[in-house]
């Protein structure tokens, strides 16, 4: 199986660099050139596999809203000053269609879309039109709270029926179940999720890549009691090798070395499952 042109027999890093001073984990945001460039191709030399740029936070509990023109010129900022660096796939992680064209534009591979194509009816023409592999999440108002799998496989269900009805074809799709963002308000979320890591492999039915971003995640400050997102290494990597134990292909973090060395150990014992 591949994705984007990288083979996914190995479980592979998606390392995350956002230019928005919003998002939840500060020690992720790069808002000077020679920081952005410097920090991806350290990535990169740690082995990540994967760049994904983020330009508006999409933190579920925090007020994020910028207006779109902010947004762009953030993400074709960041592209650019990228683009002639680092020569592994680099996704935009947005919602909004304009701010994917420009990326694309500007030298994004990926898109990144946290509402699976449910947010902006632009956005699958985008991709369509640009030819660009996706990364669909798991998006919509939870109607059952007590069955989050069925939840996650009905969105990513719906996302990718938009997907195929508007001619994307199966090899450009990678799907993720959006830790984090689904919140009911019962079970509490951090169960929710966690639920979600613990019966990752049933997402296997749909054939395709599953990509997983855990990375300091508020579940994990919530189990591990750890309020400041800095604190949440040790908690994440714990999460990550069983996502990879159930059959993660790409995982999306903020910490590529030690994520790395979590997954290849992961990735080494589980071939000794009987
Ligand atoms: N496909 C995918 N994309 C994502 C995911 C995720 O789990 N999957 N999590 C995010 C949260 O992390 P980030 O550090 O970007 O936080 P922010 O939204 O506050 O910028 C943002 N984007
Ligand atoms: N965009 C997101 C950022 C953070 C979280 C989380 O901390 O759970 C979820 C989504």
């Amino acid at each position: 199986m591949k994705f984007a042109g990288i083979n996914l027999a190995d479980p592979k890093i998606m390392g995350v660099i956002n230019v928005s001073p919003e998002s939840f984990f500060k020690g992720s945001v790069k808002q000077k050139e020679e920081d952005l460039i410097e920090t991806a191709l350290k990535m990169v030399d740690e082995g990540a596999s994967f760049i994904d740029i983020g330009a508006k936070s999409t933190a579920p509990y925090l007020e994020t809203q910028i207006s779109v023109e902010e947004e762009t010129k953030r993400a074709v900022w960041a592209l650019k000053a990228l683009r002639e660096h680092i020569n592994v796939p680099i996704s935009i992680d947005t919602t909004n269609a304009k701010v994917a064209e420009a990326a694309i534009k500007a030298g994004a591979d990926i898109i990144n879309d946290v509402t699976g194509f449910k947010g902006d009816p632009r956005m699958v023409e985008v991709a369509k039109e640009h030819g660009v592999p996706v990364i669909l999440c798991a998006h919509r108002q939870v109607r059952d709270f007590t069955d989050p799998v069925h939840e996650v496989i009905t969105a990513l269900q719906e996302s990718l029926q938009i997907a195929y009805e508007n001619g994307i074809e199966k090899d450009k799709i990678a799907i993720d179940p959006a830790i984090g963002f689904l919140r009911p308000k019962w079970p509490p979320w951090y169960e929710w999720d966690s639920k979600i890591i613990a019966n990752l492999n049933l997402l296997k039915i749909f054939g395709l890549p599953i990509l997983i971003g855990i990375s300091r995640k508020s579940f994990i400050g919530a189990i591990t009691g750890r309020k400041d997102p800095m604190e949440r290494l040790a908690g994440s990597l714990g999460a990550t090798a069983i996502a990879v134990w159930n059959g993660a292909n790409i995982i999306r973090t903020h910490d590529v070395k030690e994520t790395l060395d979590a997954i290849k150990i992961a990735h080494f014992i589980k071939r000794f499952r009987e």
